[in-house]
């Protein structure tokens, strides 16, 4: 019988909040290596501050975070950049009064040369190759979101955080990034993606954790949570 392996990414009953205010009442989530985890829930349940503790924005009050079976409570977003989690926060980062091939650049500060990072970003995503002297905020949603992740990738993460990606963009689109995450775990890459549009991660998902009112009220199957949801708070 084989092991079953340890999660890379781990939260356990973690609690944090904005100054004195709780917002997050004991959040457990497993991320397993290779997995894509869709956390789910309507506005305000605490997706995006849960990936903030992740990404080391947000400081744990109590409970831990850890990161390959070690407690990193206190790391921050460098700290854990180093460590290998990366972020593409809601809106996606990107600097928009930057070309494609600066913005690439901003990613060097981790050690891997413009060339390197570029070679990467146009191999993956060719239409970026095109629009390297493009200003990024000139580009469409789609093409600005193939920038931030080959910003992110450029610095060889194992841990992968999204947050809300298909904001803004055309259902086509949407489907063909969640395609791109699909590959990118299938690389062995780790991947946490906050949506409020379950339907949208959910072909691709491992597993779903939804989350209400700073809770993960119930972890399963991406399909099994996809039927609840249907048939309750999200609607179809
Ligand atoms: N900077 C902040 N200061 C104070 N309260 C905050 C802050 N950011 C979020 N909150 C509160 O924390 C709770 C959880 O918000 P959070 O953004 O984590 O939820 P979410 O599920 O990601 O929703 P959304 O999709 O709107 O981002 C909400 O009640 C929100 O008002």
């Amino acid at each position: 019988m084989s092991a079953v392996p340890e999660p890379l990414l781990e939260l356990v009953d973690v609690r944090a909040g904005y100054g004195a205010i709780e917002v997050l009442h004991g959040v457990s989530l497993a991320l397993h290596p290779g997995a894509v985890v869709a956390l789910l829930g309507p506005n305000g349940g605490g997706k995006t501050s849960t990936l903030k503790i992740c990404s080391g924005i947000l400081p744990v009050e109590q409970g831990e975070f850890r990161l390959a079976g070690r407690v990193v409570n206190g790391a921050d977003a460098a700290d854990l950049a180093r460590l290998g989690v990366c972020t593409i926060p809601e809106g996606r980062g990107v600097f928009p009064n930057l070309t494609v091939r600066e913005n690439l650049w901003v990613a060097t500060g981790t050690g891997t040369s413009l060339r390197a990072l570029e070679e990467a970003a146009y191999q993956r995503f060719p239409v970026l190759g095109k629009r390297r002297g493009q200003l990024a905020g000139s580009m469409s949603g789609g093409e600005q979101q193939m920038l931030a992740l080959s910003r992110a990738l450029g610095t060889a993460p194992t841990v992968l955080l999204l947050d809300e990606l298909s904001m803004g963009l055309a259902p086509r689109v949407v489907t063909e990034m969640y395609e791109i995450v699909a590959q990118l775990a299938g690389e062995g890459l780790s991947i946490l993606v906050a949506e409020q549009f379950a339907r949208a991660v959910l072909p691709i998902a491992t597993s779903a954790a939804l989350m209400l009112q700073g809770r993960v009220v119930r972890t399963g199957d991406p399909h099994e949570i996809d039927r609840e949801l249907s048939t309750s708070y999200l609607g179809g």
